[in-house]
């Protein structure tokens, strides 16, 4: 039940521009239960990319499946609809997610929608806020009277609450502090770890995701640059770089090592504590070599 785009191109109805493709020939194959990262410059088709998981855009070309589901003009409404509560989609801007007067009615939305007694989703909105850290306190609150941060951390529970098999966030840390940027990027990991969620972030900050992802797909004018782990990533650092993308700054440290020190075979470093402790341990090693050369040097000719 993966999520597989063929040859898959998307125009915007924008006529007033000469070429409009915001997708063009896109294959892409995303494992079930898997953590996937979307990079890319500015205007390269992220967002795009994102809303066809859950068949919000449909291909212009090309064939996109999704959990089993073909994804075309022809398909039949029961049939979108079932998708996405089995695919939920985190947008850009909390505003274009958000629309009910408190903060409960929103986040209930989705599970009564699809059939949940009101009791039950209002058990469900309450644990859907404590995963995001949020006190329930300001469930009775408008979430358009929230902080930038509050309205996004609701927009994300509006969509947990649905529990779906599929979770795709765009840019869900932007306008969070950085502690909650750290614990989003804990909890996606752990909804993909324990409870096999497939997971896919777009963002443009690579390196809170680094430690957590299987791989990434790289956007680059509608196109993919790249598809791969993230140890592949790591390899082709000096190719995306030349494309454009700036890559977190633990990649770049880490190859200068790796080619310095002739480690390119190890597993790389990608938290900077991690790196820390690898480059002390190779600048000591490199140290009691370098002494004992000395010393045998110095044994030769003293
Ligand atoms: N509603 C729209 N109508 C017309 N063109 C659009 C629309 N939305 C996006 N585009 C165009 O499609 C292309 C891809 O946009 P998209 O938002 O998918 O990129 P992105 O990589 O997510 O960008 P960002 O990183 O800035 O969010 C851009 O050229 C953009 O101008």
């Amino acid at each position: 039940m993966a999520i597989t785009f063929e040859e898959v191109s998307y125009a915007y109805d924008d006529r007033s521009l000469w070429r409009s493709g915001a997708l063009e020939g896109i294959n892409l194959h995303i494992q079930p239960g898997t953590f996937t990262g979307i990079a890319g410059t500015t205007g390269s088709g992220k967002s795009t990319l994102l809303q066809h998981f859950n068949g919000i855009l449909k291909p212009t070309a090309g064939r996109v499946r999704v959990l089993d589901v073909p994804i075309g003009a022809q398909e039949k409404a029961p049939a979108m609809r079932e998708l996405r509560r089995r695919v939920g989609l985190v947008f850009q801007f909390p505003e274009q997610q958000l629309f009910e007067e408190t903060v409960e009615k929103d986040i209930c939305f989705g599970p009564l929608n699809f059939g949940m007694p009101l009791a039950e989703a209002k058990e469900r909105a309450k644990w859907a806020l404590s995963l995001l850290g949020l006190d329930e306190s300001i469930l009775q609150r408008n979430p358009f009277h929230l902080s930038g941060g509050q309205m996004r951390k609701v927009a994300i529970a509006s969509v947990l609450a649905m529990d779906p098999e599929v979770i795709a966030l765009d840019e869900p840390t932007a306008t969070l502090d950085p502690q909650s940027r750290a614990e989003l990027a804990a909890l996606l990991s752990k909804l993909h770890r324990e409870q096999g969620k497939t997971v896919i972030v777009v963002t443009h900050r690579m390196e809170e995701l680094l430690p957590y992802v299987d791989g990434w797909i790289v956007m680059k004018g509608g196109r993919t640059l790249f598809q791969g782990t993230t140890d592949a990533l790591v390899r082709e650092a000096a190719f995306l770089e030349r494309e454009g993308l700036a890559l977190p700054e633990c990649i770049t440290l880490w190859n200068r090592l790796a080619a310095e020190y002739g480690l390119e075979a190890e597993k790389p470093c990608l938290t900077p504590e991690s790196l820390a402790e690898r480059i002390a341990e190779v600048l000591s090693a490199a140290g009691t070599l370098r002494g004992r050369e000395e010393r045998m040097a110095c044994g030769e000719s003293c």
